[in-house]
């Protein structure tokens, strides 16, 4: 069953995840990573399910997630797949653990 309050609340934290007020270090999440383009030919080889916020909008928008659950699921790979790839204290990984840090103060609310 499809808890529609829950689910709306996903979309009001997705809406601000991706504001511009986040994007200084939201950019490496706003689309599927690009090995080609960033020149990372083995990003598949580490991380196996590949996760983004465009993709999190899109299934959102399809009414694909059917609970608050599932997409916390999405929102959590997609950081975890940033840690495992981006070594501690990497650019890039400093910049997960700042959306995440946003993204967790405002999923306990
Ligand atoms: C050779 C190399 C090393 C590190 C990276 N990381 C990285 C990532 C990234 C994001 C999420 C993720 O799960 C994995 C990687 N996004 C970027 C961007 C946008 C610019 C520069 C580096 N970036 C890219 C290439």
């Amino acid at each position: 069953k499809k808890y529609d309050a829950e689910l709306k609340f996903c979309g009001v934290v997705l809406r601000d995840l991706l504001s511009k007020k986040h994007e200084a270090y939201s950019y490496p999440f706003l689309d599927p990573v690009d090995p080609v383009a960033l020149n990372c030919p083995n990003y598949f080889d580490i991380v196996k399910h590949p996760m983004d916020l465009s993709t999190i909008q899109k299934k959102y928008a399809g009414n694909e997630y059917d609970s608050a659950d599932e997409f916390e699921a999405d929102i959590r790979l997609m950081f975890n797949n940033c840690y495992k790839f981006n070594p501690e204290g990497a650019p890039v990984n400093l910049m997960g653990h700042r959306l995440e840090a946003v993204f967790d103060k405002k999923w306990q609310e």
